[in-house]
């Protein structure tokens, strides 16, 4: 019968008027069913669709199929080792993940990020984040808005218009050594990991905020910052390779989940602290200072945009510079005769003032390959940082890269080429950059080089943290004599992009210098 009113069944909420010749109604299960299986199907398909996309790429089976190989490898702490061993094992260019690819090639890197390149930065640096609610010039993969941030960042960050940033880490330096003599006259063991950490903190938040935190005075984690970084940065990584989780975490319900200005500890309280420092430079009757952020603005820099970079001075600076400092410690600590190579050195060494001046420490050439060689090592960034190949797809050595694939490189696995550094690559050995031809020695410090990136992206802190290192290192071990306390197993390391070096317990005395 035409027009029949179906009857509703309380379990029915779907119904199909069939005009009256039957009805069939779909209950919720069955709708839920079908749903799961339109996602599965489409997940199914659109896999292999991405494996045959990348198909003629080796690469570990779970990473050709999905991208949990390349979810438990960044979370799990040691994906810088699982990236080389990948290029090791599958070739220059290896398959990581379903999108994802790694390369220990330096001429693709450098292909890849030149200042003309057609790459973009991919999705890998929605991770990148600091504030959830805004960009910082890490994050900003518009390549224009990108220029446009960094141009009114260059002069400040190359200390052009910037009269105090070396007296300031002099100071920091002073602080820190005080506090090490502390250690020392007591006969404390003390963990060398958290306290380079303390400093690189204290300078750079000098820098950035116009005062230190207070890590190396207080001697703790001043707001648990380190504590709560370690534990958000995990998650990171996680969303480098799974970047829709920030749209769920930005979400109402999960939204709490993330750090805010309202929080009297962790990172949200140096949200907090940045917030305050913008507002009070944007004033009125603001003094006009000499230091970066007043460069900055002064560059153009709106209040909005020096929150987020505050910020990310800060985590760009801290964790970097330390882990160059705590790696290239343990390594010198673990060979004497280079410890005493370079004490040999620092006693014949020109210093005026109390501090190694910047530019005292480049004439001294042991000094310098001892830097080189620690940042070779141990370079202080391992992640990823994919760049995205342009819509046309690119050919890299007669090889088709389709577009859209996010390409990363394993600067851990350049950093040990054996065609570049020797058949001894695996040592910490400074002599490599001293004793060898200088055309070699160019190529060996044009690909060192990328542990700060490159071209485009190429990090703007470098030379601030060149200056700490250059002094560093001459200021401790002339100062002290260390002892690494467990030389079976010195340290605790995991890699989230970062390194996080901890529980480097090392016993500390004073040199006849230090006393
Ligand atoms: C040894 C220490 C350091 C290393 C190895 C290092 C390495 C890097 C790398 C690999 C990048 C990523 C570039 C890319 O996207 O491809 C980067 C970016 C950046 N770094 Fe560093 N960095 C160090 C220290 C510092 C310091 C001390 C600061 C701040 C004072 C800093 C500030 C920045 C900034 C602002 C960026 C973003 C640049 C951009 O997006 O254009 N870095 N760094």
């Amino acid at each position: 019968m035409l027009g029949r009113t179906a009857q509703l069944r309380y379990d029915a909420p779907f119904l199909i008027d069939t005009g009256g010749y039957s009805s069939h109604s779909v209950s919720l299960a069955d709708a839920i069913l079908f749903a799961l299986t339109v996602v599965v199907a489409w997940f199914i398909s659109s896999s292999v669709c991405q494996y045959f996309r990348l198909r003629h790429f080796d690469g570990p089976l779970l990473a050709k199929v999905s991208n949990l190989w390349l979810f438990a490898s960044v979370n799990g702490g040691r994906s810088y080792l699982d990236f080389w061993q990948a290029t090791q094992k599958y070739g220059t260019i290896a398959r990581v993940g379903l999108n994802d690819l790694v390369t220990d090639d330096p001429a693709f890197v450098k292909h890849m990020c030149n200042v003309k390149t057609e790459y973009r930065r991919s999705s890998w640096y929605d991770g990148m984040r600091f504030n959830p609610t805004s960009n910082n010039c890490l994050s900003t993969r518009d390549e224009i808005a990108h220029s446009a941030l960094r141009s009114k960042m260059a002069a400040g960050y190359a200390g052009r218009d910037v009269d105090n940033i070396e007296p300031k880490i002099d100071n920091n330096i002073r602080e820190f050594m005080r506090l090490l003599a502390r250690y020392a006259d007591t006969r404390t063991f003390v963990d060398l990991g958290r306290k380079v950490q303390y400093f690189t903190l204290d300078v750079i938040s000098d820098i950035a905020y116009g005062a230190p935190f207070g890590f190396v005075e207080t001697d703790t984690d001043v707001y648990e910052y380190i504590k709560t970084t370690e534990k958000n940065l995990p998650m990171v990584m996680v969303v480098t390779v799974f970047p829709w989780l920030l749209t769920l975490l930005n979400s109402p319900i999960l939204k709490g989940l993330l750090p805010s200005t309202k929080d009297r500890l962790g990172f949200g309280r140096i949200m907090s602290i940045a917030k305050d420092v913008a507002a009070e430079r944007f004033k009125p009757d603001a003094k006009d200072e000499r230091d970066m952020l007043a460069s900055f603005i002064r560059h153009g820099l709106t209040q909005t945009e020096s929150e987020s970079e505050i910020l990310l001075q800060i985590a760009a600076g801290s964790d970097t510079t330390a882990s160059a400092i705590r790696s290239t410690m343990l390594q010198m600590c673990s060979n004497p005769g280079i410890l005493y190579k370079l004490r040999r050195e620092i006693a014949c060494a020109d210093i005026a003032g109390d501090i190694i001046s910047d530019s005292e420490a480049r004439k001294l050439p042991y000094l310098q390959a001892v830097i080189k060689e620690g940042l070779r090592i141990f370079p202080p960034i391992a992640g990823l940082m994919s760049k995205e190949v342009p819509p046309q797809g690119d050919i890299w050595k007669g090889v088709f890269i389709p577009g859209g694939t996010r390409v990363g490189y394993s600067i851990w696995a350049i950093t040990r080429r054996e065609d570049i550094w020797g058949a001894d690559a695996l040592e910490f050995r400074p002599e490599r950059w001293l004793h060898t031809l200088p055309e070699k020695v160019k190529e060996m410090e044009s690909t060192l080089d990328l542990i700060f990136s490159y071209g485009r992206w190429l990090c703007l802190g470098r030379t601030i943290a060149l200056i700490e290192l250059n002094k560093v290192f001459v200021e401790l071990i002339r100062r002290f004599d260390f002892t690494v306390c467990h030389p079976e197993k010195p340290w605790k390391v995991f890699n989230h992009g970062v390194f996080s070096q901890s529980q480097l317990w090392m016993h500390v005395t004073r040199t006849k210098e230090g006393d």
